[in-house]
């Protein structure tokens, strides 16, 4: 399969590697890491290695692909959109966090699949990316159901060795995860601690209730997730990730913009299109991009 990974810093260099040991994969980078793989290869470090030669450019647009894999932060999936619309790309794969898959949508012909993918990744130097821990990536049709697209690009990511599953219930998959994210995320970067110290902390509260609006907004979007399952999902994810600092204190820590905008933000408007109000997310959300404000990234 031709695949072009549109965004290849930590998880898109990761994955564009890995597939890269069967596939014929395009990273879009930015220099100097496109630059080094391109001289020298790219070296996948950690609790997977490889030594692979994916081509790879800063140049956006006039790619031509089975598959495009959007692995941007969120902020930027609308530009990353828009320079995909100027490639012949069939079909597109987001395994961002946040829902982005919207955007896609909206600014692209070719058909969009949902995806989330667990590995955690760290592009270490230019041309040297650590696999930090191996997860899944989970992908099928956006609206769920059956979908012999997502069949095939699963089929091509098992062959590569990378762990994936192909689900029937994306809306559900993704919107457990959005709970997730909107509680764990946006309470750990907010309060500095890591994913464990929410365990029977009144902190740990906050991201349940983050969590309980997120279901319930799901389900005004049609989608059945009932709150103990989103509670019960943030409290599986802290436990099983005690040690993490979540992505978006790590962007604080960093000083780095956040992808608060679609994950709290995204559950804030979405409930505003039904008449609803999430006072945790939006207070959530505030703070962040009030914190954003603050630092001059927004
Ligand atoms: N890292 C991880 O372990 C995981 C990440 N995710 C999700 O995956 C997504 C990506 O995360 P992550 O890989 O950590 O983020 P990174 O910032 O490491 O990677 C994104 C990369 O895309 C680059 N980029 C943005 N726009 C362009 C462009 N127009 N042309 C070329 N390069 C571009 C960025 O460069 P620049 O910064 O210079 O703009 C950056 O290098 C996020 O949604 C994250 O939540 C999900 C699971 C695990
Ligand atoms: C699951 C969790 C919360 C793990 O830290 C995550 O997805 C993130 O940090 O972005």
């Amino acid at each position: 399969m031709r695949i072009l990974v549109f965004g290849a810093g930590s998880l898109g260099t990761l994955v564009g590697g890995l597939l890269a040991s069967v596939h014929d994969v395009t990273l879009v980078a930015r220099d100097p890491h496109a630059a080094r793989v391109s001289a020298a290869g790219l070296d996948v470090v950690g609790a997977e290695s490889a030594h692979v030669s994916p081509a790879a450019t800063t140049t956006e647009t006039g790619h031509s692909a089975d598959l495009a894999l959007v692995t941007v932060k969120s902020f930027d999936t609308a530009a990353a959109a828009d320079a995909l619309a100027d490639c012949d790309v069939d079909a597109v794969l987001s395994l961002q966090n946040g829902l982005t898959e919207e955007t896609l949508v909206s600014r692209l012909d070719a058909p969009v699949l949902a995806g989330t993918a667990t590995y955690g990744a760290r592009l270490v130097e230019p041309g040297r990316v650590e696999c930090t821990g191996v997860g899944r990536v989970v992908l099928g049709a956006l609206d769920g159901g059956p979908d012999a697209l997502a069949e095939r690009v699963g089929k091509a990511f098992r062959a590569a060795g990378l762990n994936t599953l192909v689900a029937t219930d994306m809306p559900r998959r993704r919107w457990e995860k959005l709970a997730v994210n909107a509680g764990i995320n946006a309470v750990t970067a907010l309060s500095r601690v890591e994913n464990g110290a929410l365990a029977g902390d009144d902190a740990g509260e906050l991201a349940h209730r983050a969590a309980r609006e997120t279901a319930r907004v799901a389900r005004l979007e049609r989608v059945s997730l009932p709150n103990r399952v989103a509670r019960e999902a943030v409290d599986r994810v802290v436990e099983k990730t005690a040690a993490n600092r979540s992505s978006m204190l790590q962007d604080v820590a960093a000083e780095k913009r956040t992808e608060v905008d679609a994950i709290n933000g995204a559950v804030v408007d979405i409930a505003a299109e039904h008449g609803f109000e999430v006072p945790t997310n939006r207070t959530l959300a505030a703070l962040l991009r009030a914190w954003e404000r603050g630092a001059g990234l927004r």
